[in-house]
């Protein structure tokens, strides 16, 4: 629970000045004795989902704000304990560039006694004060942002405790399996480790608000697998692969769910058939079928943080019946420790159940404490893995499949919330949740291909095998390819499937597709980026294995150990979960909101950020016109996403906005051809380029990026009207910052600097969507203004030398073209973003822009100036 050492603090403390983490559990406050100097001390704050974490001798502290709050990647921020001047540099820089979610920072040193550094990250209520009291470093946390007390911290905050579960929410009609894990209080370390001290006692009594999504069990999977019945047909179920963990850990985050069978209380005393007794010292997680709790024999006193031994608890005839079955038959610790000593093996990651019975209308099962879930590690923060740890992971999975298969069953449900890894040595990795195993090799016969002997579509819907899909019993080939979906899934943080609402025949038919097509789901699923040679060897293989057939483990494992090699790891390494780069810059978003029957017009679709945009909106079922200058790159753009999305209404027309008869052209076409338009994404830029003219004798950046834009919105702004509720997403910079509205010479001609010209265009765009918002009140039409992130596109051709090195400098921090689209997706298709309107947004969440961006007078100036030029008057 506590997170006293160990592997958080070994996580946070590990790079430079910031690092990432795993979020720590609970409610913590410590008061850091400088005494101590030798010592370490770790803090930790979870406040309202918010984690503080101080670490003193190493002069580093961390935060982590929550993902329960934003739907992108967290991110992590380290700053020096009474942070120094080459910190605060840094911090400047990284805010300034917004590479770090910091809008607010001080550091100040009045007195020798009490310095203090204050962040305040993207989150509106985080701000963290590191005082010095003498010889005491003392947190101080308030809501808005400056300097508190603890009397006025939100730590006094009630949790409540979860509801009971009514009877008729226990069981109702719904899809098949699908299994979300809600961390209860999220572990960090094994919970063997650690003390509770009795503040923290204390603190673990203030209890969380559980906020209760009924995602109702399936009814067979409640059922005896002895009374369940194979259903002939497929049942065609609508499943909303988002909404379960494993389809999209990112999504699920923080979404507190609640279990077919109520919780029984911590502190209850249960007996195994062994007559062990078992106390439950704290819930840790459940999912809808079963929870799982943190005990210790009966007999000891111990905090959670001692307990050594896991128990899960779920309906008495569900499937943990069946996972006993398994255990008991295929899985007894000797029958491992022969394995490991025939195989010459160090570790193998099956649990050994050391105890299981029935609790009044529970079935529960007893396993020693196998650290955290890797869906906790992923929902922790971490999007997508480093390629090297998941050929850790798969190496370890491998070993463990290879064992149960040898022992006639299949898993036939491998998803991040079904391995476990332990949090101390983090080489450890274990395969549980074994409800879903099937015998397909009773007394050594293979049964036989058959669709529909079983109920279909069982598992995560996300991950299981078309076997799994067709209802056949799952044999050797359905794991090694749960785990291939698995470990593109963890290595891209998608599938073809993953981010669609889909019925789950539909996931089976894409499956289907793919599954004699690896090149194209590897292209699918990795874009622009290089892929995974070990893996898409490993798919190859196991995608064209026989429904029968004995998979060839030593070659399996030998591909994916050559490439773990190449890349300098072994698997005696730490398992290294952090995707520094892609967690901290990457900003990938995800969402399953389809888009069919909309219509989308995209300016400057051809490359870059407007092309990825393009891509995506397709994939959600969009009609999509392209606006380009550029006919023949817009095709060949048009081709290949077609291709790639499978969506054929994509159509391309001319426009080239430093004209604006040709927008007037443009507009006109759009008016009379479209019968509605939705999404305006005015995406299309130019940066930094020579002094030049329009057409029509605009400064070119001013001309293009606003005016442009700003003309071609007015043209379209009845159909949008029409087609409420509509938006407008204009393409904005942090470079707002680098330039002024200059009312007396806005085209540059007295005096021109091209970085300059390019802040005003982009301060502009900001400008136009504040006023837009304003005057499209009450019309269903909403306005946003995005900051892509620094992204590797085109747009720096003009860019000086200076400017390139600078580039090369910060290149490690910028963003693919896809990254850079999610922030414009995130506006295009939030629904909750329905409600707001005039905003400026980054990393897929609100941001902070410079004061002259929120200059409303300046606004409407703008506004009329703009009109004067264009000759064009829109109240
Ligand atoms: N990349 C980055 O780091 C950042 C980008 N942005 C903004 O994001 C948006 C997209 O930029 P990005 O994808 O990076 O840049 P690219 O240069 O890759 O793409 C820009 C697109 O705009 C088109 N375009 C340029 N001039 C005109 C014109 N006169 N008429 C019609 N289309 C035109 C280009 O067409 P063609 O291919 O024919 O040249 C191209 O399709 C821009 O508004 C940019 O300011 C904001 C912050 C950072
Ligand atoms: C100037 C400069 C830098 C580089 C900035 C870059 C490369 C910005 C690119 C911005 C873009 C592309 C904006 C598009 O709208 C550093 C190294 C951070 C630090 C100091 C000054």
């Amino acid at each position: 629970m506590i997170v006293r050492s160990g592997s958080a603090r070994k996580a946070l403390c590990s790079s430079r000045n910031f690092s990432h983490t795993i979020r720590a559990p609970t409610i913590r406050e410590e008061t850091i004795s400088s005494d101590n100097q030798k010592k370490s001390h770790a803090s930790s704050y979870d406040l309202k989902n918010r984690t503080v974490y101080a670490r003193r001798n190493r002069r580093i502290l961390g935060l982590v704000p929550s993902r329960n709050t934003y739907p992108a990647n967290d991110h992590v921020i380290c700053v020096s304990y009474n942070a120094s001047v080459t910190t605060v540099l840094w911090l400047k820089v990284a805010a300034w560039f917004q590479i770090l979610p910091i809008v607010w920072w001080e550091t100040a040193r009045p007195n020798r006694n009490c310095g203090f550094t204050a962040i305040r990250a993207k989150s509106k209520l985080c701000a963290f004060i590191f005082e010095r009291h003498g010889r005491h470093a003392r947190i101080c946390v308030k809501d808005d942002g400056f300097i508190s007390d603890q009397k006025s911290s939100p730590l006094s905050r009630k949790r409540k405790v979860s509801p009971p579960v009514k009877e008729e929410e226990k069981v109702s009609q719904t899809t098949s399996a699908v299994i979300t894990q809600t961390p209860v209080k999220r572990l960090l370390t094994s919970p063997r480790k650690g003390k509770a001290s009795p503040k923290v006692k204390e603190q673990e009594e203030v209890k969380e608000t559980i906020s209760v999504t009924l995602q109702t069990p399936d009814k067979t999977s409640l059922a005896s697998p002895r009374n369940r019945k194979a259903s002939p047909q497929v049942k065609e179920e609508e499943v909303k692969p988002m909404s379960s963990v494993s389809q999209s850990p990112s999504k699920s985050k923080g979404r507190k769910r609640v279990c077919a069978v109520g919780p029984v209380p911590e502190g209850t005393v249960v007996c195994d058939q062994s007559s062990k007794k078992w106390k439950l010292v704290e819930l840790l997680w459940q999912t809808e079928l079963d929870l799982t709790y943190a005990v210790c024999q009966a007999n000891q006193q111990a905090g959670s943080n001692e307990c050594k031994y896991m128990l899960r608890l779920g309906a008495k005839e569900g499937h943990l019946f069946n996972e006993q079955n398994f255990h008991l038959r295929a899985a007894k610790p000797d029958a491992v420790e022969k394995w490991l000593k025939l195989h010459k093996l160090d570790f193998l990651g099956i649990p050994s159940c050391v105890g299981f019975g029935l609790h009044e209308a529970y079935r529960f099962l007893v396993f020693p404490s196998m650290g955290q879930t890797l869906q906790t590690v992923m929902d922790e923060g971490n999007c997508t893995l480093p390629e090297k740890a998941v050929l850790q992971l798969a190496l370890r999975l491998l070993d463990a499949l290879e064992f149960i298969h040898e022992k006639e069953y299949a898993h036939a449900d491998i998803h991040a919330g079904n391995i476990y890894i332990n949090t101390d040595s983090q080489t450890e990795v274990f395969l549980s949740g074994f409800g879903h195993a099937f015998r397909f090799c009773p007394g050594g016969k293979h049964v036989e291909y058959r669709q529909g002997s079983r109920t279909a579509h069982q598992g995560n819907i996300t991950f299981i095998s078309l076997d799994s899909h067709k209802g056949a019993g799952p044999s050797c080939r359905s794991d090694l390819q749960s785990l291939g979906y698995c470990m593109l899934y963890w290595m891209t943080g998608s599938l073809p499937w993953s981010h669609l609402s889909q019925t789950s025949s539909a996931i089976a038919a894409e499956k289907e597709r793919y599954i004699s097509d690896i090149p194209g789901l590897v292209r699918c699923c990795y874009k622009q980026k290089k892929a995974s040679v070990a893996l898409q060897d490993y798919l190859t293989n196991v995608m064209s294995l026989q429904y029968t057939e004995k998979p060839d483990y030593t070659l399996l494992k030998a591909g994916l150990h050559e490439s773990l090699q190449k890349m300098g790891g072994s698997l005696k390494e730490s398992l290294n979960l952090m995707h520094l780069h892609r967690e901290m810059f990457g900003g990938q978003w995800s969402s399953s909101t389809r888009l069919d029957g909309k219509t989308v017009l995209i300016t400057g679709a051809n490359t870059g950020i407007g092309k990825e945009t393009t891509r995506d909106l397709a994939k959600r079922g969009a009609r999509i016109i392209m606006a380009c200058r550029d006919l023949e790159k817009a095709e060949r753009a048009q081709k290949e996403i077609m291709e790639d999305s499978g969506n054929q209404n994509i159509v391309i027309k001319k426009l080239d906005l430093s004209d604006t008869k040709s927008i007037r052209e443009f507009a006109e076409l759009i008016n009379n051809e479209e019968r509605a338009l939705h999404i305006l994404i005015n995406n299309a830029g130019i940066m930094m380029c020579p002094y030049s003219k329009t057409a029509d004798g605009f400064e070119m950046q001013f001309g293009v990026n606003h005016l442009g834009h700003f003309l071609l919105t007015f043209l379209l702004i009845d159909l949008l009207k029409r087609s409420a509720p509509s938006r407008i997403i204009n393409l904005s910079s942090m470079a707002h910052g680098w330039g002024t509205i200059a009312l007396d010479d806005i085209n540059s001609e007295r005096n021109y600097h091209s970085r300059r010209a390019y802040g005003q265009s982009k301060l502009a765009n900001i400008l136009f969507t504040r006023s837009l918002a304003k005057k499209l009140k009450d019309t269903g039409v909403t306005a946003y203004a995005v900051h892509p992130g620094i992204v590797r596109t085109e747009l720096k051709r003009h860019m000086n030398l200076g400017l390139l090195i600078m580039w090369k400098i910060v290149r490690p921090f910028t963003k693919t073209s896809v990254q850079g689209a999610q922030t414009t997706i995130y506006c295009a298709v939030q629904p909750e973003l329905d409600k707001e309107s005039g905003g400026y947004y980054s990393n897929c969440r609100p941001s902070r822009c410079t004061r002259a961006a929120r200059d409303d007078e300046m606004a409407e100036k703008l506004w009329e100036l703009s009109c004067k030029m264009l000759g064009i008057v829109w109240d």
